[in-house]
């Protein structure tokens, strides 16, 4: 693992609490829903592929949203997300291993467990089609790669900078994700995808990552070659509980289509 020292203190103390965290017992084994076959039929349908995120909380956001997490994962779903990823982190994103369960239970996409995962063991606590690996937080990320492979997991491989690309393509990942929020000052720029994008080979499926708020963002990251958008904030709206999911999420979902397009530039 890199040094703790550049990143944010909300960061440093996430990871500290994700080292304090056991893992789970005996070895996770999934029967994954494929993503790459979800995000072929997104486009076959005309709807932007939009990975729609639970995230209860998070150290950026304005507040935290109560309402229960299966019905705000059905209500993503009901406005056309192609998939969708549950913070499982308990201390600073408000999430749960229970939660991710009983909304993988309760859909039928894709679902990405979003967390801290520093070592095998972290993987073994709950069943997801998806699993999140930071380029930046793990000593030897080639090992587990093959190892949520191992599981039935697809790994999703989040990298910030083209170092980090290097990392992950030369650990074999197949699905990366590149973060537009810096983790040191926890700002978000969406240049970071553009810098990235161009060096990512055409046989990776490349997600961009954060800070994606209006139909302009999506566009913007789909011409810089974005398969895919992971979406929290916009989507939860954590200011004000009684926002309309299903709606944030049809606004980015339909970004590309000709009626979105008129709508804003007339
Ligand atoms: O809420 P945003 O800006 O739309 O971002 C979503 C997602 O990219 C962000 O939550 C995230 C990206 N990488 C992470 C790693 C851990 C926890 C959370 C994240």
């Amino acid at each position: 693992m890199n040094s703790d020292t550049e990143l944010a203190p909300a960061v440093q103390s996430i990871l500290e609490a994700a080292r304090e965290r056991s893992g789970g017992e005996g070895v996770v084994s999934v029967d994954a829903r494929s993503l790459p076959d979800a995000l072929a039929d997104a486009e076959a349908a005309g709807r932007v592929p939009v990975i729609a995120e639970v995230k209860p909380t998070s150290p950026t956001a304005d507040g935290t949203r109560d309402d229960d997490p299966v019905e705000l994962a059905q209500a993503m779903v009901d406005g056309g997300a192609t998939a969708l990823s549950v913070l499982t982190e308990p201390t600073h994103f408000g999430g749960s291993p229970e939660a991710l369960e009983r909304i993988r239970e309760a859909v039928d996409v894709p679902v990405l467990r979003k967390d801290f995962v520093l070592d095998e063991a972290g993987m073994d606590v709950v069943e997801a089609d998806l699993l999140l690996l930071i380029a930046r937080f793990v000593d030897d990320l080639e090992r587990l790669v093959a190892a949520a492979r191992e599981r039935g997991f697809q790994p999703l491989v989040e990298v910030h900078d083209r170092d980090e690309l290097e990392t992950a393509l030369a650990a074999g990942a197949e699905i990366i994700g590149v973060n537009n929020r810096d983790l040191g000052r926890l700002e978000v720029d969406l240049e970071t995808f553009e810098s990235v994008a161009p060096e990512v080979p055409d046989d990776v499926t490349l997600i961009a990552e954060s800070g994606i708020s209006s139909p302009e963002d999506v566009r913007r990251m789909r011409e810089a070659g974005a398969d895919a958008l992971l979406v929290g904030s916009a989507i939860m709206d954590h200011g004000t509980d009684d926002s309309d999911v299903t709606e944030n999420t049809r606004r980015l979902v339909e970004a590309e289509s000709d009626a979105a397009t008129e709508t804003e530039t007339t």
